[in-house]
């Protein structure tokens, strides 16, 4: 089992440091709360930034956007608008620079990696940004049987700290999740409900954007699938004389992705490196707030980047406490939603450490 040490802000930054941060943003040329959420942000950074160094300059140049693909057996039902091949015609469009992500990532400077965490076909492609970590050829289907086994869980885990840590060895100050995956709002929404005891039907969304008749056969095998994990007892719950709960990580394995546990091991990670995490849509939430089930410490280092249009991600933003950066009606993934708001991160960073204040501009404090 992986185990991480993630430390909260609380514990990492004193009253007296987090008073400075609110003096700082404060005294900043200009009436008190105008900067709205990006003093929030500005102050969350701060943070975080003392957190890991110690300093009070926050550092928001280099980020790195990585994209997780991976595939999913429950896609053989047609619950999206498009077949498993479609996340392999993907991935090697992001490795060859065609993508949304790829145009956002290119306008605001962000470097991005695909992994293979487990895609059914695997593409040939000798790049730079590609990185191959595949667990199996796609999951298995969820009304059926578990997604993979726990060894298969923990290995993505894993894998999906390895990457981080090696990226975080390469300079990255800021982390953004994405992903690509035929059928993965299929998991994640079974995922939402089993890590919440939620209704299907307010977890289920259309995805891609398919039609009614697929949305109710959708509903229809999610369901099957929630209950079928509730019906699998572990060892440890046939072990034990009370009802207990299964763990974060048995549902992981049970009705999850291969994408979806790599970007759990790599939010850990980065959390244990104290640095920020950038969250984007449905399916990068859903890794987020398995990630928080495990260790209730990594919340303070998120960022929501965005509010996706699929229907569960309210849901989710609600349990989180979060206050997305923008609301775009987007839901396309790929981290497009982290990408988009980097600019504002990096805004946030460069009133905190560059505005004047009212006595550096000689500006009559109000
Ligand atoms: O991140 C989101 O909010 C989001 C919402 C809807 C769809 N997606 C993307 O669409 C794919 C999953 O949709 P589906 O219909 O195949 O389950 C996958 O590649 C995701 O990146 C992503
Ligand atoms: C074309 C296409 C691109 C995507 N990007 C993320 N999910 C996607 C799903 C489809 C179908």
């Amino acid at each position: 089992m992986n185990t991480f040490t993630i430390s909260a802000l609380d514990t990492l930054v004193n009253e007296k440091v987090k008073a400075q941060i609110k003096e700082t943003i404060d005294q900043k040329t200009k009436p008190l709360g105008s900067l709205g959420q990006l003093e929030a942000l500005a102050f969350q950074l701060a943070c975080v930034q003392y957190a890991q160094t110690g300093q009070l300059k926050i550092q928001a140049d280099k980020a790195q956007m990585l994209i997780f693909a991976g595939d999913h057996g429950i896609a053989q039902h047609g619950i999206s608008i498009a077949p498993s091949e479609v996340t392999s015609q993907m991935v090697l469009n992001f490795i060859n620079g065609g993508a949304a992500i790829n145009c956002f990532c290119r306008v605001n400077n962000i470097d991005l990696k695909v992994i293979d965490a487990g895609i059914k076909l695997p593409v040939t492609a000798d790049h730079a940004n590609f990185i191959v970590k595949r667990i199996a050829a796609g999951t298995n289907d969820i009304t059926q049987r578990a997604a993979m086994t726990i060894e298969q869980a923990e290995r993505a885990i894993q894998y999906g700290a390895e990457i981080v840590q090696q990226q975080i060895t390469n300079g990255a100050d800021l982390m953004a999740f994405g992903e690509m995956g035929i059928g993965n709002t299929s998991s994640a929404a079974a995922l939402l409900s089993t890590l919440t005891g939620e209704a299907a039907e307010l977890c289920v969304g259309k995805g891609t954007g398919i039609n009614n008749e697929q949305y109710k056969l959708k509903l229809t095998l999610i369901k099957q699938a929630i209950e079928r994990c509730n019906r699998t007892q572990t060892q440890a719950q046939s072990q034990s004389q009370y009802q207990t709960k299964k763990t974060p990580i048995e549902t992981l394995a049970q009705v999850g992705g291969f994408e979806i546990a790599q970007m759990v091991g790599g939010m850990l990670a980065t959390a244990q490196a104290k640095k920020c995490i950038l969250v984007d849509g449905f399916i990068s939430s859903i890794a987020a707030l398995t990630a928080v089930s495990l260790y209730p410490a990594s919340r303070d280092y998120m960022v929501f980047c965005h509010k996706s249009e699929e229907f569960g991600h309210q849901l989710i933003i609600n349990k989180l406490n979060a206050k997305p950066l923008l609301d775009l009606s987007l839901r396309l993934g790929e981290g497009t939603g982290a990408a988009l708001a980097v600019p504002l991160i990096r805004s946030a960073a460069e009133f905190y450490n560059n505005m004047a204040s009212f006595s550096q501009a000689n500006v009559t404090p109000v």
